[in-house]
Order: C-alpha cells, then sequence, then structure tokens
C-alpha cells in the first residue's frame, strides 16, 4: 500500500465496527485501529499496556473484514505484546486477520498512550529486537504486511537517539517508520528529512503531546501516512456523554437518526442482498 501510493495515506482511527462502518461510509485511502480506542471500548480501560494480543487481533480482524476489498487497514501492535516468539505470533495473527500494516514500538511492557508523560524505553537492542522477530516472521509468512517502526523515545531519550533507532529498525527490514510525540513542526520535518527516502507516518492526536499537523501540511513535509488516532473515539464520547445528560436532566435524548439509518451503516442493504441472491425471501415484504 505504501509503495504505490504518490499523495498521502490518510487513515481515521477507527476503534470498534460503527467507528469502522462510518470511515467506510465516508471513503478513505485508509483506516487505522487505534490501540487506546480499542482499550477504551473493549475493555473500558486506559491505554496503559492492558489490551493484550486476543483482544487486538480479534477486534482488527472484524474491522478489516468488514468489506472484503475495504481501505487497507493499519493497526496498532503496541510493545509486540512479549518477547520473540509472542511478536511472531501476533504478526502471524495480524497478517490473517487481513491486517495491511500496523506499528510497533520501543516502550517498556508496561507501557502508556504516547502521549502521555513518564514514558520508560527498552534499550535500542530489545528494540532491534522486535522488529527483527517482525520481519522474519512476515518473511516465513511470505507476508506482505508492512511493519512500522515507531520509537516512543523522545521525552527520554531525545530526538537524535529516535533518529539512530529508527535508522536501526529500517536497515533492519521496517517499512516505516513513527517517531512518536514529536513537540514542534521543526522537528516533525526534521525527521521526514533525515530519514528521507524511507517512508514516515504521522500520528495526529489532538490535543495530545504534539503540533496539530493537517494533511496538507503532512504531505507537504514529506509524510506517506498520517494516522488520527483519536478523530472516531473523541467526537463519540463528546456526541454520547452530551446526549446521556440530556436523558439524565430531562428525560429526553433527541437523535434525529433512525434504527435502519445506523443498520445502513452497518451493511443493512447487503445483508439484504446476500439472502435475495441466496433464493432467500426474509426481506422480501421490506424491512
Ligand atoms: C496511536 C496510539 O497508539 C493509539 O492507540 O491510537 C496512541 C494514541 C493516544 O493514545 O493518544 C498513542 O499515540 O500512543
Amino acid at each position: 500500500m505504501v509503495k504505490h501510493l504518490d499523495r498521502i495515506i490518510v487513515c481515521p482511527g477507527v476503534y470498534d465496527g460503527l467507528s469502522a462502518r462510518i470511515a467506510l461510509e465516508t471513503g478513505f485511502d485508509g483506516m487505522y485501529m487505534t490501540g487506546a480506542g480499542t482499550t477504551a471500548s473493549r475493555l473500558g480501560a486506559a491505554d496503559l499496556g492492558i489490551a493484550q494480543l486476543s483482544d487486538m487481533s480479534s477486534n482488527a480482524e472484524m474491522i478489516a473484514n468488514l468489506e472484503p476489498f475495504g481501505p487497507p487497514l493499519i493497526a496498532d501492535m503496541d510493545t509486540g505484546y512479549g518477547g520473540p516468539l509472542i511478536i511472531a505470533r501476533a504478526v502471524q495473527q495480524y497478517h490473517r486477520a487481513g491486517v495491511a500494516a500496523f506499528h510497533i514500538e520501543d516502550q517498556i511492557a508496561q507501557k502508556r498512550c504516547g502521549h502521555l508523560s513518564g514514558k520508560e524505553v527498552v534499550d535500542v537492542e530489545t528494540y532491534i529486537q522486535r522488529i527483527k522477530a517482525c520481519v522474519s516472521a512476515a518473511a516465513r509468512l511470505r507476508s506482505d504486511i508492512v511493519i512500522i517502526a515507531r520509537t516512543d523515545a523522545l521525552q527520554s531519550r531525545g530526538f537524535d537517539d529516535c533518529i539512530t533507532r529508527l535508522k536501526r529498525a529500517r536497515d533492519e527490514g521496517a517499512d516505516m517508520g513513527i517517531l512518536e510525540g514529536v513537540s514542534t513542526k521543526e522537528q516533525a520535518l526534521q525527521a521526514v528529512n533525515e530519514l528521507a527516502p524511507w517512508p514516515l507516518c504521522y500520528n495526529s492526536v489532538e490535543n495530545g503531546h504534539s503540533p496539530l499537523i493537517s494533511v496538507g501540511e503532512a504531505q507537504a513535509m514529506g509524510y506517506r501516512a498520517i494516522i488520527f488516532s483519536f478523530a472516531g473515539i473523541s467526537p463519540a464520547y463528546t456526541a454520547i456523554k452530551s446526549t446521556f445528560d440530556r436523558l439524565k436532566s430531562e428525560g429526553v435524548t433527541g437523535s434525529g437518526v433512525t434504527p435502519k439509518a445506523i443498520f445502513q451503516v452497518c451493511g443493512l442493504e447487503e445483508s439484504i442482498m446476500v439472502d435475495t441472491v441466496s433464493g432467500g425471501s426474509a426481506f422480501a415484504k421490506g424491512v
């Protein structure tokens, strides 16, 4: 996917079936399965390394297969959930799930969201072991899954250390990089320049630690992909909370959306078609 497009790939963050369906309805070149959103929506927990491989791969599989020939899915793989054996298993599960690309990072196992303070990273050799585990697993599977090496070392080790880590990951066969949590636009641009022509992905987290960079700006800087991790879950929170507040205070909800409209977003017509082409008559009288 990364290799064949000359424009930046824009991926809204999705975290469950409905948010992914809304991304499909809107039409994007790609989608991004956020680990923070997956953890919040599936486990009701904060992005602190609580979601494990089965939580993540099952969510990714559901999202990646909503539309068989839909846009490619980039999925969060956090730290890889263990040592090389578990990481190899993670790559296998993501590959089988139909995930097109994933990012793996250098935080310690007790990780936290990249836009929180107090992050710690593993030493560079352990990080490179993670990358090598991914590259060799993908080769054994004859998979063209795109491996995105992410570093969270900026807070604790500084910019130059991040570039060194990403260069090492690149040299070991990672296809793309993410320098997580850059603090200025200048730094975001410098990362692209220092690693060119190796492609970089920008993680745009509104109200996080990084400057807000638009799609146009990221493309002009030379980024090849941009993920908007919280583009789904933040507005979902706002909308649900205000509706629940209204229900609590006024006893009404006030949404103008019909149940059928939601089902239509979620493949109602396709389901009817599946029944009809199979000779079924379950929906002959309409829905
Ligand atoms: C990209 C990320 O890994 C995610 O899970 O979406 C998070 C986003 C976030 O929690 O702000 C991250 O940047 O660590």
